[in-house]
């Protein structure tokens, strides 16, 4: 492997004011495009068809409006001359039919910066990466493709200094340095799942969410449907919640799985027995059978209208009810009413009919009770046959009127009441008999160890919740206001996201899956995770075991093999760990060496408290003006957070998944992997810093 052809300082300085020129150039059209949008979008609308399409324009200005840092980052240059600049965002010349200045990095055009190698160099010369801070071009890399470079690597020093750069705690885009691999999980097909299997530190969140970025961009209905990004931690969506915006996405909504119900919050901890007994698929169908178990059973229903007695009998209700069958409880029982309400219509057309044919023997006080049984106006009974049988319209009328009778309305609740999702959930959790009829498989341990937890509700609840929730078919209402769709999609349970993506996916349990799933019908879902990593309470060690229950065969599965966050001296201290894990897999390839070998301390439980702030006193120096963070096993952390400043994160090794630091000082990793899935939690500790790594073993 060899660095990137390294420009001689004349040819540095001429080719960096060249970019600058046209930095200068992209920047002011940017500019202009904006201001023009910010102009349109003074206008007020006056229809919906204006107030979509100033969203559209809000979304376009938005979208110009964060493109400030790197804007411009790439230039490739065809073996045929021809030159194009890629950006953050596309920008035309003036003269909209003309080449575009600049090619936005998710258009096919710029798929060769991220692809092109001197083997398949794409009919390209060179690519080349522009290095910018703020307005000001400060460097270039170029990457001749003609076969003197032979690293696999694209853009090696461009991405090597993104690398090697402090860490600010907030996690940064990629977009100018994304790797051959990444780009292909990248722009892969969205028709179906995708499970992508990566070590630590190689890119999944990274991937995920460029990911997300391009299919808004490449699919307008993604775009209208919005796109959920599920993470771990309210902690780490705050990490990586500036990448979203800073690739222009208004589109998104970003949440745990235990935030994904509106109104509906945890509200407690729960042991990892109970985690792992409610996380089981089996409650699924549980669920289902409990839910189906509350239907109405088929008897005569006897309705009266107008004074009259009509008996709906049985089997036509049976059959009514079987018509509805499959439906979410509470959308049955609306178009079960409307059955109800043809029924009873009929049976009303029916019996007046019969007492038609009664009249006309003669009866002059049946056709008394006949007109009022109709509301039947004799001067208003134009449309009526000569004969008396009732019109069309008139059967409808008839018809729209025992639909909006609050009588008939209340016969139909009470047979078939309204039911709430909270109370059914906390009814069968609570209820042991119920438990044992409905979840048979769960043994009477572990129905015990349900019924005794029941509120406030866990995390392991929510899952259970949603799935109440939608058997009922709690349609709430469709959130009109908010200006982007992602404020709609937020607030509405039953949402139908575009597509999903999921980071730290191994740690869901089969009910989160089917959550997912719910969510996206489509089943067009990302899932980025590493099964070696996963610390939940379920038991899965494959992604096939994982997602088996839900996802049955039908998921593609995708790999990233280079780590780039952990330098090449840490990750070799991982390979036993992992073993200690159970794993088969060998932990990803470091792509760079940091030069500093990880160090360890051994101290005596009274010194730690001392001997933590001296060691993170000392990082912090070391990495002035980055992160140092602390991960311990969980009994230590409160210990910690006393003896260290504020502003020092102390975390354990499950709160620290998907975050990183410069230097990580790892305290007492034996009683890391003591713990439960132990060696896979000092796993991810061991991984967590771009640099150094210092741990303090107990005497
Ligand atoms: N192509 C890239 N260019 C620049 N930086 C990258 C690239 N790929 C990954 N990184 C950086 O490497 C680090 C690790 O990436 P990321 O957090 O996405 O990995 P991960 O696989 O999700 O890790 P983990 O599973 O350990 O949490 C981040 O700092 C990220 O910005």
């Amino acid at each position: 492997m060899r660095r990137n052809s390294a420009l001689d300082n004349g040819t540095a300085s001429a080719a960096i004011a060249e970019e600058q020129e046209f930095l200068d150039q992209a920047t002011a059209r940017r500019d202009k495009l904006a201001d023009h949008l910010r102009a349109e979008l003074s206008v007020e609308a006056l229809d919906a068809l204006e107030r979509a399409r100033l969203r559209m324009l809000r979304q376009q200005y938005e979208e110009l409006r964060r493109a400030t840092e790197g804007l411009v980052f790439g230039r490739l240059d065809g073996l045929d001359g021809t030159v194009r600049h890629i950006g953050r965002v596309g920008l035309r010349d003036d003269d909209e039919d003309g080449e575009p200045l600049l090619v936005d990095w998710r258009a096919p055009a710029a798929r060769p910066f991220y692809t092109a190698t001197a083997v398949d160099p794409k009919g390209l010369a060179r690519r080349r990466h522009i290095r910018t801070t703020g307005s000001a071009v400060v460097g270039v890399d170029d990457e001749p493709l003609d076969g003197t470079i032979t690293t696999d690597l694209v853009g090696e020093g461009a991405l090597l200094a993104a690398l090697d750069q402090r860490r600010t705690g907030r996690m940064s885009t990629a977009i100018s340095t994304l790797q051959r691999e990444q780009d292909d999980i990248i722009r892969a097909e969205a028709s179906g799942p995708l499970v992508v299997q990566g070590g630590p530190g190689t890119g999944k969140t990274v991937v995920a969410l460029h990911r997300v970025a391009y299919l808004l961009f490449a699919h307008q209905t993604m775009a209208e449907q919005a796109v959920l990004v599920l993470g771990p931690s309210p902690r780490f969506l705050e990490y990586i919640g500036q990448v979203l915006p800073a690739l222009g996405e208004t589109a998104v909504v970003a949440a745990t799985c235990d935030t994904l119900l509106p109104g509906i919050s945890v509200g407690r901890d729960e042991s990892r027995t109970l985690a792992e007994i409610k996380g089981r698929a089996l409650w699924q169908p549980a669920l289902e059978n409990y839910v189906a178990s509350l239907l109405p059973r088929p008897r005569d229903l006897k309705l009266r209208w107008e004074g009259e007695f009509y008996v709906i009998p049985a089997a036509t209700v049976a059959q009514a009810l079987a018509a509805v069958r499959g439906r979410p409880y509470h959308r049955a029982r609306r178009v079960f009413a409307e059955q109800l309400h043809h029924i009873l219509a009929e049976a009303v057309v029916d019996q007046r009919e019969a007492l038609m044919n009664e009249m006309e023997e003669g009866f002059e006080d049946i056709l008394a009770r006949v007109d009022r049984s109709m509301h039947y106006d004799p001067g208003a009974a134009a449309g009526s046959d000569v004969d008396g049988l009732l019109s069309e319209e008139e059967v409808e009328d008839l018809r729209q009127r025992i639909a909006e009778n609050p009588a008939i309305a209340r016969f139909v609740e009470t047979w078939w009441p309204t039911l709430d999702a909270e109370t059914l959930l906390r009814d069968l959790l609570t209820d042991g008999d119920l438990l044992a009829r409905f979840a048979p498989q769960l043994a009477a341990d572990e129905i015990a160890a349900v019924v005794a937890e029941p509120a406030p509700w866990a995390s392991s609840d929510i899952p259970l919740l949603d799935a109440v929730a939608d058997l009922l078919g709690d349609g709430d209402a469709p959130q009109q206001h908010g200006e982007f769709v992602a404020d709609r999609a937020r607030r509405q349970r039953s949402w139908v996201y575009g597509h999903v993506a999921v980071d730290e996916a191994q740690e869901l349990s089969e009910m989160q899956w089917h959550m997912v799933v719910r969510r996206c019908p489509s089943r067009s879902i990302t899932a980025v995770g590493d099964i070696d990593q996963a610390e939940a309470a379920h038991r899965h060690t494959s992604w096939a075991q994982a997602v088996q229950a839900v996802l049955g065969d039908r998921w593609t599965p995708a790999e990233l093999t280079i780590c780039y966050r952990t330098p090449r001296e840490v990750m070799d201290l991982t390979e036993p760990v992992l073993r200690r894990a159970g794993s088969h897999n060998a932990p990803p390839r470091a792509v760079r060496a940091s030069g500093i070998s990880p160090w360890q301390r051994t101290v005596t439980p009274a010194e730690l408290g001392d001997a933590a702030a001296e060691a993170v006193r000392r990082l912090r120096e070391r990495w002035h003006g980055g992160t140092v963070g602390v991960i311990a096993p969980a009994n230590r952390v409160a210990e910690l957070r006393a003896a260290l400043d504020d502003d020092v994160p102390v975390l354990s090794a499950a709160q620290s998944k998907g975050l990183e630091w410069d230097a990580t000082l790892l305290v007492d990793p034996d009683g890391i992997a003591a713990g439960p899935r132990g060696w896979n939690g000092l796993y991810v500790a061991l991984t967590r810093c771009t640099q150094e790594l210092g741990q303090l073993v107990l005497a």
